[in-house]
This record gives structure tokens, sequence and C-alpha cells, in this order.
């Protein structure tokens, strides 16, 4: 079994123990589930630098990232930096997030915020807007047609942005309906855990004009942003690269500020 495997199966296992402590009709109740939502999409479509910052501990590729951070401070340095948009992984094994990060999260900033997901069924929609997340990503390499288009008009009746990752042209052709707002292509393969942005490149001809171009993964140089612009990226979702550092929102800063010159 691939490591992405394993961790839907972990996954399907979590939702099912999840939703018999804290069923959907309970989730329904949450205060946070009226909440105004703001868009990630459109908050790209009018910036200039597009960078989506991440809050990720640690990953099964790396594993330890950063441990020692206040998720808060980060997200607050990270707004500062004058990021589009934050990313917080709520998946537990095997990042070393929660839904508490995200709900800290949410407290402390005002922009876009991303749950950043392995999502396999509704509940998880409604846990992502209960603690507070604007966005929600779908992974083509682990749905189906029909799942894809389930979810996402789900996350839309929750007024959630959907950003479907791909990571090759099957993945793309299977997944474009009008219920997407972004179009992200994942760098990295999430069985391997190889990296190349020329992934980023190759796909981008191939997604159609409507939905907003994400590059995600394996991007630490401002050269590879204004190289992945000139292929109409929009977006550019970065983790490791602030998160490795003492101060996230520092290193954002200093990045947005070089991609600007
Ligand atoms: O830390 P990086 O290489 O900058 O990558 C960030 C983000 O793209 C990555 O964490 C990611 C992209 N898609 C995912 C799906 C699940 C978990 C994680 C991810």
């Amino acid at each position: 079994m691939n490591i992405l495997d394993k961790i839907v199966a972990d996954k399907r296992k979590e939702v099912i123990l999840k939703k018999s402590i804290t069923p959907a009709s309970q989730l329904e109740k949450s205060v946070l589930l009226d909440r105004k939502t703001v868009s990630l999409a459109k908050a790209l479509i009018n910036s200039k630098t597009g960078i989506i910052a991440e809050h990720k501990r640690r990953s099964p590729s790396k594993s330890v990232i950063n441990q020692n951070l206040n998720v808060e401070d980060v997200a607050k340095g990270y707004e500062k930096a004058g990021v589009s948009g934050m990313s917080v992984l709520t998946d537990g094994k095997y990042f070393g997030g929660s839904l508490e990060d995200l709900l800290f999260a949410r407290a402390s900033v005002k922009m876009p915020i991303l749950r950043k997901e392995f999502i396999i069924d509704e509940y998880q929609l409604l846990e992502a807007k209960a603690y507070g997340a604007d966005v929600i990503l779908l992974i083509a390499a682990v749905l189906e047609r029909p799942q894809i288009k389930q979810l996402s008009e789900f996350a839309k009746s929750l007024y959630l942005d959907v950003l479907l990752e791909v990571h090759n042209e099957e993945e793309l052709e299977k997944s474009v309906m009008p219920s997407l707002d972004m179009l992200g292509v994942n760098n990295r393969n999430l069985k391997t855990f190889e990296v190349s942005t020329n992934i980023s490149k190759s796909l981008s001809e191939k997604i159609p004009d409507e939905f907003v171009k994400v590059s995600e993964s394996g991007i630490s140089s401002v050269e590879t942003i204004k190289d992945l612009k000139n292929y109409g990226y929009k977006g550019f979702l970065i983790g490791e690269n602030f998160m490795k550092t003492d101060h996230p929102g520092k290193s954002a800063a200093e990045f947005i500020r070089s991609l600007k010159e």
C-alpha cells in the first residue's frame, strides 16, 4: 500500500469514529456555521503576489519541520506579511495538525483560511466550516468524479471555496466541473514524494481559463514563482520553506518583498 492509500484508509476510520462522538446534526448547530466566508479565489485574482502560506508541523516526506511554533503567532505573522491566504493542516497522525489549529488560526486573522485535509466525506466539510475555514481542498488522486461533484457542491452550499488538486492530466480531465473555484497542481507526487515544478508548467495549458490556477509544493524561490506566473498561475502554496524557520511570518514577509522587486 502506498502512503496516500494508508492515509486515506486511516481517514475513513477516523471519520466513522468522529461521527459516533459528534454527529453531523451537532456540527450543524455550531455558531461558526453561519459565518460569512472570505473567498481565496477572489483574493488571489486581486493579488500581485498570490502567496498562500501553510502551517505544517511535520509531514510523511520530511518528518519534523517545526514543532516549536504557536499557530496563532504563525497566522498573525503570515497576515502581517501580506499573504493572500493561509493553509492549515488538520490531519493529526501524519502532519501533526488538528482542528484546534484551524480554530485558533481563525480566531487570529481575517484572511481566507484553507482547511488542508484528506476530505472523503461531507462530514469533514461541516467540520471545516464549523472550525472556521473559508476554503476546502479536494484531492483528485483519492476521489472519483461523482464524489468530487457531491463534495464540491456541498462545499458551495456552505459558501466554502473549493480548491481541487491534481498531479497529472488524467486527474485533471476527470475533475473539471463548474463547482470548483481553483485548480491546484501539486508539484509533489503524494505517492512517491518526488517534487518538480515542471508539472505545473506542463499542466497549465490544459486547465480551463475560468479556474484560478494554483501551484502547490516544493516552492522555495522567488524565481520559480516569477517563472510560473508566465504559465498563468495566480496562487502559490508554500509550506516548508517558511515553516522550517524560527519566524515563518518574517520569512514570508522577506519572500514577498523580494517578489515585488
Ligand atoms: O511544504 P511545501 O513543499 O511548500 O508544500 C505545501 C503544500 O503544497 C503541501 O503541504 C500539500 C499540497 N497538497 C497536499 C495534500 C495533503 C497534504 C499536504 C499537501
